[in-house]
């Protein structure tokens, strides 16, 4: 448990004890993955509970994200490529679970609990190259693991399903820039469980090529929540600013530019936003430091799994949902109010659009019907799923919620159930925790649970 200080366990998820020292980037060491490719490769979907007998949830997908299940040939097809690729990288073979896949057997029980206690032989997915913010942030969840980058946020989400890595740790929020969205929706369309969060301090130098002064930078080049987060610095030096992968990958931007720079010296006109390790690991000079707008600027990581967290009562927890509304007055209002009435805070509310059924119809007032956009509404609550009192606000809120899903989800492990599917069934009732409007009579039963 050492290792995991300065996170939070979610219900989930405890809720972050917020302290100077938790701030700040830790040490480095993770060795190059390239799992990019895997994302390209594996076209597999749910890879975990398809092929290696990971359990297979109960869960309906909300409409909208809603896919079909991948024909088991295409999935041997699939790893097959996968397999190939997986074993040309180095140190490919290290794990029981690497050997599994290569020998193309199934996971068996003591795979699965090898590496998830030994925090040395976690591997943890984060999008980005050696050296971006999201790295550090791994390493700051996991001291000892082993950090595989990734070239996209869904391949880090695969990764984990794959069984590739056990972890990833990827930013939900920046103090600044608000929102990551796309992880809120890839949250959403994959089945990988919120089992903790990572606060860190964003720390952005300037960085440049050696030799090269602060007043010659005309062009900077970094990860867009980077640039949003060091604005004013930025325009203060009247730069133009240009987008990249992140932050570490600007660096590396730039590092290659000095191969380039003896033949152009309009090349020297370039810096990258960066942290300090990726001007020591691509070997570029630190022109400014704390150049964010903020000191507080903070970047909130969540930590996924393919197995749940069990809630307990012991300590603070958070717990993570997303749910759809009914049509009508004031019905968002209702769903908050279930908190309220319970005294249970929330932290985060994001509301996300629906993808594919984006425009929903109300009522026809004669000059033809109303649409408006329907939403998702992505809400982390301070309760453990282990209290009655959370138990009785989701059993409220699915009165109302057409759809409802726990992200940071809370299992007693009996039997794979999702903890409030366990809690309706030991009480007699038949539950599924989503698609409510099938079973209304019975989330009628469950919500008369409510104090
Ligand atoms: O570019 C990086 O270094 C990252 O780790 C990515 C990222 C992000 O996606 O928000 C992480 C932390 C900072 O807020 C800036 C960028």
């Amino acid at each position: 448990m050492a290792a995991l200080k300065g996170i939070s366990i979610w219900g989930s998820c405890g809720v972050p004890i917020m302290g100077r020292g938790d701030l700040g980037s830790t040490s480095c060491g993770s060795r190059r993955y390239g799992l990019g490719r895997v994302e390209r490769d594996c076209k597999c979907g749910y890879g975990n509970g398809v092929l290696w007998g990971g359990r297979q949830e109960a869960i309906t997908p909300v409409e909208d994200e809603k896919s079909a299940p991948p024909r088991s040939e295409e999935v041997l097809k699939d790893m097959g490529k996968l397999q190939r690729k997986f074993t040309s990288l180095p140190n490919a073979l290290e794990t029981q679970q690497d050997v599994a896949m290569f020998y193309e057997r199934p996971l068996s029980l003591s795979d699965l609990s090898s590496s998830l206690s030994d925090d040395a032989s976690v591997r943890v997915a984060y999008k980005g190259a050696p050296g971006s913010f999201s790295e550090a942030a791994a390493l700051k969840a996991y001291p000892l693991c082993e950090a595989v980058p990734c070239d996209e946020f869904e391949a880090a989400f695969r990764a984990v399903e794959l069984w590739l890595v056990n972890k990833a740790v990827l930013p939900i929020e920046s103090s600044v820039g608000g929102s990551v969205h796309r992880n809120y929706d890839l949250l959403l369309r994959h089945r990988l469980h919120i089992v903790g969060e990572v606060q860190m301090a964003v720390h952005h130098c300037l960085l440049g090529l050696p030799g090269v002064q602060i007043e010659e930078i005309k062009r900077v080049v970094s990860h867009p929540q980077a640039i949003t987060q060091c604005e004013i610095e930025l325009n203060k030096l009247s730069v133009v600013k240009e987008s990249a992968e992140d932050t570490a990958a600007a660096a590396q931007v730039e590092a290659s530019l000095l191969t380039n720079f003896v033949a152009s010296n309009d090349l020297r006109d370039t810096g990258a936003i960066a942290s300090a390790r990726a001007a020591t690991l691509y070997g570029l000079n630190i022109l400014a430091e704390n150049i964010e707008d903020e000191s507080d600027n903070i970047t909130r990581f969540l930590i996924l799994a393919r197995e749940p967290v069990i809630p307990g009562t012991d300590r603070p927890f958070k717990t993570s949902i997303v749910f759809t509304l009914e049509e009508g007055p004031g019905v968002l209002f209702k769903a908050l109010a279930v908190f309220a009435l319970r005294d249970i805070s929330l932290t985060k509310i994001e509301s996300r659009p629906q993808r594919k059924q984006p425009l929903r119809v109300v009522g026809n007032s004669g000059n033809g019907s109303a649409k408006y956009f329907d939403y998702l509404f992505y809400i982390d609550f301070e309760a453990s799923m282990a209290e009655q009192r959370a138990q009785n606000a989701l059993g409220h809120l699915q009165e109302f919620a057409p759809f409802l899903r726990v992200l940071g989800k809370c299992t007693e492990k009996l039997g794979g159930m999702l903890y409030i599917e366990a809690v309706a069934s030991a009480i007699g009732f038949r539950t599924r925790t989503v698609n409510i409007k099938d079973h209304r009579r019975d989330h009628q039963r469950l919500g008369s649970l409510r104090k």
